[in-house]
């Protein structure tokens, strides 16, 4: 598998199809001899999930399932962000029915890529705080660049992780280190994340990053994909369930949460530091 692997990369066999996509906000690269899927996500600069890009990755996922997938890899084209998280624009003074698709699309995506049957890795090759973090953690494995952020910072920001990126955070670093994590709204360096559990493996670079992510996939492949796929279903889906039996709820305390005067002062406010930057 290492060498086939090394063949392709090497370009002495050129299997690699890209994958037909509606739009170019996701790059999705399929190896027709290993099934392995590279999808990229390519929102400039700093890849913020908005609706359009959270239904080019949900369109792809459920392409995905008829293809013959035998793995995804999940990445970014930016030079320094994985994912900067929600589009804090789909959250600044939406109209109600704008939010409500949003908020849709958002559930829907995570539905599909947490609950996906293959083997998934976020190869994190730059920041990925809050939704970039829920991202990296619906993944399997995850593996980073040194030196950048990744955590769950909403309450930094003045709004709160909803209850299934908090769930997600529990099942991978345990529920006391996420408990202080959420509150504080912690960023954590790369180093620190792997020091806690919350990625796998750092990287040296992005080169090691992507040898690294198929390493893990090689490994993967060479288990029963049945066996393999019905255990990682039973551990998620206490998780995946919360979510699917209440997401006219979840979307109510979204649309409730957002509305409010207060939590808009706070969104005005960070939009605007972070364009004075
Ligand atoms: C009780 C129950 C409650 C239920 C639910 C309630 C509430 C809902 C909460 C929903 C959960 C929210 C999750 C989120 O993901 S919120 C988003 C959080 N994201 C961040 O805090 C990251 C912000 N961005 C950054 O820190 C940096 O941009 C960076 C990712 C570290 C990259 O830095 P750098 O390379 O220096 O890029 P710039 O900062 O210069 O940014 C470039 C341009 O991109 C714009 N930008 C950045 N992030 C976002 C974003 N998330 N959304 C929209 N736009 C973003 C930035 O303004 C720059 O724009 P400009 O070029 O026009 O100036």
């Amino acid at each position: 598998m290492f060498v086939l692997r090394q063949c392709l990369t090497l370009g002495t066999k050129s299997s690699v199809r890209n994958f037909a996509a509606a739009t170019n906000l996701v790059n999705v690269k399929i190896n027709e001899d290993t099934g392995v899927v590279i999808m990229e996500l390519n929102k400039p600069p700093v890849n913020s999930l908005n609706y359009e890009l959270l239904e080019a990755m949900h369109r792809t996922l459920v392409k995905l399932e008829n293809e013959r997938c035998s793995g995804m890899i999940l990445t970014s084209s930016s030079p320094n962000t994985f994912s900067a998280g929600l589009d804090l624009l789909e959250m600044y003074k939406p109209t109600v029915d704008k939010a409500r698709k949003f908020w849709g699309m958002l559930q829907n995506t995570w539905i599909k890529l947490y609950s996906a049957p293959y083997p998934t890795v976020a190869a994190i090759n730059g920041h990925s705080p809050a939704g970039g973090c829920l991202l990296a953690m619906s993944c399997e494995y995850r593996i980073m660049v040194p030196k950048k952020k990744i955590g769950l910072n909403e309450t930094q920001l003045g709004i709160v992780a909803p209850q299934w990126f908090q769930d997600c955070m529990k099942n991978i670093i345990g529920s006391r280190q996420a408990e202080k994590a959420l509150i504080a709204g912690t960023l954590f360096s790369s180093e620190e994340a792997a020091k806690i559990g919350l990625i796998d493996e750092l990287a040296t670079d992005k080169e090691d990053l992507m040898k690294k992510a198929h390493d893990f996939m090689d490994e993967q492949l060479g288990l029963p994909p049945l066996a393999r796929s019905t255990v990682k279903i039973g551990f998620r889906k206490d998780t995946l369930n919360r979510l699917i039996n209440s997401r006219e709820v979840d979307t109510k305390y979204f649309i409730d949460f957002i509305f409010q005067p207060k939590v808009q002062e706070s969104l005005e406010m960070y939009l605007q530091a972070l364009k004075k930057k």
